[in-house]
């Protein structure tokens, strides 16, 4: 994040001069954004950047305990150098939140510079899954830099000490955190498919009851409802890995109009990035932990490789911004979006499916039976007819608010729902689009259109309430998705191996006995249990000292 934020925020000079150290690490950096006491709440950082026009220098200090930066990955022990975010003080007056270069160790022996103190925040979740990151804590004692290492390009300070914006839009602060959250959406794909990879696997060669006259266990990925928790996180891992492709797409636009000023498309960018980072991490956190239950005991090893990938993942509904506060960024957004519907101004990009206001809002689904749920144009109706009435819906009730911002507070928890309802929107589009292409590979397109309808009416029946209590479905045919749902189940089920071997994971990248390519999973395990350490000895430690005296009194007492 040290290298995006000095492309995002630096001038040309400052690019050309960092960079080179970065890219051939001679320096090593971190993004130092997050304090003890701020982290969502950007604009309320407390660390100060005082300009000196007596010495031409910015003096960084850390005025409060809660002011320590606290979280920076890389920060603790590794980093030479960090972008420090600080309150930009100059002439006496406050200018918020700015980034800048800052040394933190000696470039000759690694040992913080005068005024800087360091160190790791500690442990954290799990057997220790992300102690190989040194997240750390970082305090300033009135620490002097150069003018020149405030990054200026989206504003400046002069040597006279005057502050100066430029003509861009001042959220282009928060631009790194915007390209690290598309890259996260894609590495939700990552993760979900590794789990899924590990579950199915392990599913098809598992057996257990069913056996009939003494013949073969019935294989676990048989029963329905291993099918209807497992499947709907296959078509997920291929559903975040689209919308993952799309999202590169858009943030790749947006960055080229930035470039010739064209800040048009910042607000979809903002939307997106945020609210598809949100969804597709909270869903996979909540995915991992599935595949482990879904491999019963041995899910639960740790050589299943489940409970490290969980541990591992897990963060990332916090890091990068918390889910909450980034669903209510694009709530923010569709309610701006919907006040704006009234004055004839044509909302576009995703966004562009609230235009047709006056006929979703009275649409009626059209599905009749089972099958008819197999029509994209049915699904596409039905998800942007939820996702518009319940953004209405919110904007209705915070209009009776004494204000607005009164009433956003108070319909938090429904404008988040909103949020979700509209990113999963975007999801299940974006599969859709995918499936219309041209596909190579014999059989290819209909197992992915099977799975797109999978992730699409496994969706609608877990959130069957929004669709129901906006009337964009009847109970009947919110049956009938399930209906269809089963069906769908069992046309995935022969391809479910192949649609995992699909991700070509090799065994070691996959860490998993559970998941091995060859399904020789119980010699494997076997093997494993030995290498435990407590497996070094024949009789544990502590016999002697514990276990012995204990038996021995027992024993006695037993004779009294
Ligand atoms: C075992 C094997 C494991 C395998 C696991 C597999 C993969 C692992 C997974 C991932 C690895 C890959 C990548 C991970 C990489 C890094 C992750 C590690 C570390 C994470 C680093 C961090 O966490 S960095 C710190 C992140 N912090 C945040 O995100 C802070 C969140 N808060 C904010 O962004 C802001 O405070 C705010 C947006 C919530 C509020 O902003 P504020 O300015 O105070 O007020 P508003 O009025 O809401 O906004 C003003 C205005 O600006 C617009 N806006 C806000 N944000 C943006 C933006 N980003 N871009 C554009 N515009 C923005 C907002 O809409 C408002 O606009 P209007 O004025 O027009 O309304
Ligand atoms: C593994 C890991 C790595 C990290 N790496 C970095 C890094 O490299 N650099 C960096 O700068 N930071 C880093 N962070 C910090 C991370 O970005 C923050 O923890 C994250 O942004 C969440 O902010 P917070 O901790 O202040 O949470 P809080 O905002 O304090 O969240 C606590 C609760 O308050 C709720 N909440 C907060 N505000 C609102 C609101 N307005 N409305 C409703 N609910 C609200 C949240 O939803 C949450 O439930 C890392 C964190 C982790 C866990």
């Amino acid at each position: 994040m040290f290298v995006p934020a000095i492309k995002g925020q630096g001038t040309e000079e400052q690019q050309k001069k960092w960079l080179p150290l970065a890219y051939k690490f001679q320096i090593i950096g971190c993004y130092a954004q997050t304090e003890l006491g701020h982290g969502s709440n950007v604009q309320g950082l407390e660390t100060t950047a005082t300009f000196d026009p007596m010495t031409d220098e910015f003096v960084i200090h850390s005025p409060t305990l809660t002011s320590s930066k606290w979280w920076p990955g890389g920060l603790g022990k590794a980093s030479t150098h960090a972008v420090v975010y600080a309150r930009l003080i100059t002439e006496g007056k406050d200018y918020g939140i700015h980034g800048f270069i800052v040394q933190l160790r000696s470039l000759e022996d690694h040992s913080p510079l005068p005024g800087v103190t360091l160190g790791d925040i500690g442990g954290k979740f799990g057997s220790g899954a992300y102690n190989s990151m040194d997240n750390g804590v970082l305090r300033f004692d009135h620490v002097r830099i150069p003018r020149d290492q405030m990054l200026m390009r989206l504003s400046q300070v002069t040597r006279e000490g005057k502050y100066v914006q430029s003509d861009v839009p001042k959220q282009l602060l928060y631009g790194t955190m915007v390209y690290v959250r598309q890259s996260i959406v894609a590495d939700a794909s990552k993760a979900l498919s590794r789990a899924v990879c590990i579950a199915v696997r392990y599913s098809a060669i598992r057996k257990q009851f069913g056996s009939q006259d003494g013949g073969p266990e019935t294989q676990v990925l048989n029963y329905r409802t291993q099918q209807s928790r497992l499947f709907p996180l296959l078509a997920s891992a291929y559903a975040f890995r689209f919308v993952g492709d799309w999202l590169n797409w858009l943030y790749t636009d947006v960055t080229q109009k930035l470039e010739v000023k064209d800040y048009s498309t910042l607000q979809e960018a903002h939307a997106c990035t945020a609210g598809l980072k949100a969804v597709t991490t909270s869903a996979t956190a909540d995915a991992i932990e599935e595949c482990r239950k879904l491999c019963g005991g041995h899910g639960y090893l740790n050589s299943s490789g489940l409970p490290e990938l969980f541990a591992v993942y897990v963060p990332a509904c916090t890091y990068e911004g918390d889910n909450v506060v980034l669903l209510l960024q694009v709530a923010r957004i569709l309610m701006k979006t919907v006040s704006q519907l009234t004055s004839g101004k044509q909302p576009v990009g995703t966004m562009a499916y609230m235009g047709k206001v006056q006929h979703l809002m009275q649409s009626k689904c059209a599905v009749k039976t089972a099958e008819d749920w197999l029509n994209p144009a049915f699904i596409q109706e039905a998800f942007e007819a939820r996702a518009l009435r319940m953004a209405v819906n919110c904007a209705q009730n915070i209009g009776q608010a004494s204000n607005q911002e009164e009433g956003f507070y108070e319909r938090s928890p429904d404008l988040l729902e909103a949020a979700v309802a509209h990113i999963q929107l975007i999801i299940v589009t974006k599969f859709i689009e995918k499936v219309h292409q041209d596909i190579p590979g014999h059989g290819v397109k209909e197992q992915l259109q099977n799975l797109c309808n999978v992730y699409a009416l496994y969706t609608l029946h877990k959130h069957l309430g929004d669709f129901l209590a906006t009337g964009s479905l009847t109970p009947k045919q919110g049956a009938l998705a399930n209906e269809q749902l089963g069906k769908l189940y069992a046309q995935v089920r022969p391809n479910a191996v192949a649609l995992v071997d699909a991700f070509n994971y090799t065994d070691h990248y996959l860490g998993s006995v559970l998941g091995r390519y060859d399904g020789n999973v119980y010699p494997a395990l076997y093997e494993e249990a030995w290498k435990d350490p407590l497996n070094e000895t024949v009789v544990p430690e502590g016999y002697h000292e514990y276990l012995r005296p204990l038996l021995k009194q027992q024993l006695k007492l037993s004779r009294l």
